[in-house]
């Protein structure tokens, strides 16, 4: 696993929007080999959009040939609900920038049959052979995607139950009303994650160093699903200095040497 600790958030949107932009370009994507991108949702990841539509008015990347899978999507509230991923992905990142909108894949948190829904999802995230790149966010829980804690470290596609914590997490999102957030949700699984050739999460805030610390020093337990990353063998993490908080001051410290020693010409954008 790659930590990368950055000073603020500022830095870390900037670092993981280059780095996005970088993957795409790099694999020159076309129509028939699409670059295929897991996207996630939460506030984690907007100011990685927001740098991402930047480069993209730059002319410095392209999302013609980008094809999105976005992880997750809350079941019960319209599509069109303020709060729905569906809504949120297109507000903050798809409206802005040039994909086409037959390349965006978003569950249906409303389909009739659920378990129906989420197999053809990972059809059809198989039929383009893969993810290249799953974006992730963090619960303070650990979890990833919604793979709240007990979720099967195999886990595909399927609905799951919030758990009380992230209820009461999210409820910032609907007027601070644990009643007005859905209960459940579709989510891609841990293992759905896993199976992508490489992942990037987006660790940053306080009230992340709890679930950071699990992710990178604690052993592998479906009760930080964070910590399934620990077996992925591309797995990268972009953390700001507060999430580092718990983390043992040699741990810090290491990953801080290997970056400040290894700079991968990789990563930024040419
Ligand atoms: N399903 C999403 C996760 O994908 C996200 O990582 C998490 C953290 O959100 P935030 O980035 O707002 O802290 O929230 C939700 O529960």
């Amino acid at each position: 696993m790659r930590l990368i600790i950055e000073p603020d958030y500022a830095n870390v949107s900037a670092w993981a929007a280059n780095y996005v932009a970088a993957r795409i370009n790099e694999a020159k994507p076309t129509a028939e080999h699409p670059f295929v991108l897991g996207c996630p949702t939460g506030s984690s990841p907007l100011g990685m959009y927001r740098n991402l539509i930047k480069l993209y008015q730059e002319g410095k990347v392209s999302f013609k040939n980008v094809v999105t899978f976005n992880m997750d999507e809350y079941c019960g509230i319209p599509r069109d609900h303020e709060q729905s991923y569906y809504t949120f992905m297109w507000t903050n990142f798809f409206s802005h920038i040039d994909i086409p909108r037959e390349n965006v894949n978003i569950l249906n948190g409303n389909a009739e049959d659920p378990a129906e829904e989420c197999r053809r999802y990972e059809e059809k995230i198989k039929s383009y052979g893969g993810i290249d790149l799953f974006l992730g966010g963090v619960g303070p829980d650990g979890h990833i995607a919604f793979n709240e804690p007990g979720s099967s470290l195999t886990s595909r596609t399927r609905m799951k139950t919030l758990t009380r914590d992230t209820i009461i997490a999210n409820s910032r999102f609907f007027d601070n009303n644990v009643d007005l957030v859905p209960k459940t949700a579709l989510t891609v699984g841990v293992g759905t994650i896993m199976s992508a050739r490489s992942v990037l999460l987006i660790v940053n805030g306080h009230n992340k160093s709890r679930a950071l610390h699990h992710g990178v020093e604690g052993g592998i337990s479906q009760m930080w699903t964070i910590s399934a990353l620990q077996m992925h063998e591309k797995a990268l993490i972009v953390a700001d200095e507060a999430a580092c908080e718990e983390l043992k001051v040699g741990t810090y410290r290491y990953y801080k040497d290997i970056e400040a020693a290894n700079i991968d010409p990789q990563t930024q954008l040419k």
